[in-house]
């Protein structure tokens, strides 16, 4: 019988993923998943399996990645109807195997991971498609990946300004004082998105959420919510007069609401950015509609792997 696998909880997942180490490492593996086989990702669009009486979801998330030699699959569950306040609307484990045996090698929670690697993920997009002279960031939603974004973009750039605007205006004024940062509570989200440089979507709408009539033009705009085919943030206005990024266009195609009932073209996925191939547009208003993947949590997971490995004695 071997070594009983790990399990690595949440504290730990959260010592061991730091931005500025996470956000070269998903530029490479971005890089490396747009190239095809050749960048050596195997990852297929998740499958989706709908819980509808309980208006929930269970998304079962595999991937490759032959230059890190790192296999992981990820399963998540997200619900619509929240039924109490202490359980997350989503819920998340990364399994990771040895790629040369096939053993499971730790269990890992999944919920950090994919707060920190979707944030990580829209910072390497907004360096790549902001303005050079943005200003001032607004976040809509006041949830998990609200303060992900909060704080990874916080730490990124230097905004002279951040407001936020949550559906319940007392979570927006919570989440204000939990960050402690300057933040301005806005009322309505044309207030917040008015004006605004560089806006962040993450909410569990599924209806629009960000009008393009309220978007400045030349402003860049991380969609992140909205994961299903029926389901939207952003209003067909914005969609029409974008420049569209996404993460997988294959991913982006099938799931994102946003995409496929506007019907708007792809220009690029961020790997096309980052190894040039395609053109960022920064002078112009572009989305970068983020739909997550599993390599994201793969290489995530295998950096969490190694720093429980090398830290264990002391854990
Ligand atoms: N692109 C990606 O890689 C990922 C995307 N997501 C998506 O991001 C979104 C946010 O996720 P979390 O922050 O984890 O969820 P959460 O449950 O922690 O927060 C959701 C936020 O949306 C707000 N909200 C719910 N219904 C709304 C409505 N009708 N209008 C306006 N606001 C509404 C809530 O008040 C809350 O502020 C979800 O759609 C989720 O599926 C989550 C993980 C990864
Ligand atoms: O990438 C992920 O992880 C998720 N994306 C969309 C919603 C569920 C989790």
């Amino acid at each position: 019988m071997g070594d009983m696998p790990a399990f690595i909880p949440a504290d730990v997942v959260e010592k061991s993923l730091d931005y500025p180490t996470l956000i070269p490492l998903l530029e490479r593996a971005l890089i490396n998943f747009s190239m095809g086989s050749e960048g050596g990702v195997v990852q297929p669009v998740r499958t989706i399996v709908p819980v509808a009486k309980h208006r929930g979801f269970l998304g079962v998330m595999p991937a490759y990645s032959a230059v890190d030699d790192a296999l992981t699959t990820k399963v998540v569950t997200f619900y619509e109807n929240k039924l109490s306040s202490e359980i997350p609307s989503h819920q998340a484990t990364v399994l990771l195997f040895d790629p040369a045996t096939g053993v499971l090698k730790a269990v890992i929670d999944g919920k950090v991971i994919t707060d920190k690697r979707t944030a990580a993920v829209s910072v390497i997009a907004t360096k790549l498609l902001k303005s050079a002279h943005a200003e001032v960031l607004c976040i809509l939603g006041s949830g998990a990946q609200a303060l992900s974004h909060y704080h990874a973009f916080t730490q990124e750039f230097l905004f002279k300004e951040v407001r936020i605007w949550s559906r319940t205006g007392e979570n927006a004024k919570r989440f204000a004082e939990a960050v402690g940062g300057k933040i301005l509570v806005c009322s309505t989200p044309q207030e917040a998105v008015t004006g605004a440089d560089v806006i962040v979507t993450a909410t569990m709408s599924t209806q629009p959420v960000l009008f393009g009539d309220w978007v400045k033009p030349g402003a860049h705009i991380n969609a992140i919510g909205a994961c299903r085919p029926d389901w939207r943030e952003l209003d067909d206005n914005l969609m029409k007069n974008c420049v569209l990024y996404v993460d997988s266009k294959e991913a982006a195609a099938k799931e994102s609401g946003d995409i496929v009932l506007s019907q708007v073209e792809i220009k690029a996925e961020l790997g096309e950015l980052l190894n040039g191939t395609k053109t960022a547009l920064p002078d112009k208003t572009t989305v970068f509609k983020s739909v997550g993947m599993a390599i994201e949590d793969t290489v995530s997971a295998k950096l969490v792997y190694d720093f429980w490995t090398m830290n264990k004695e002391s854990e």
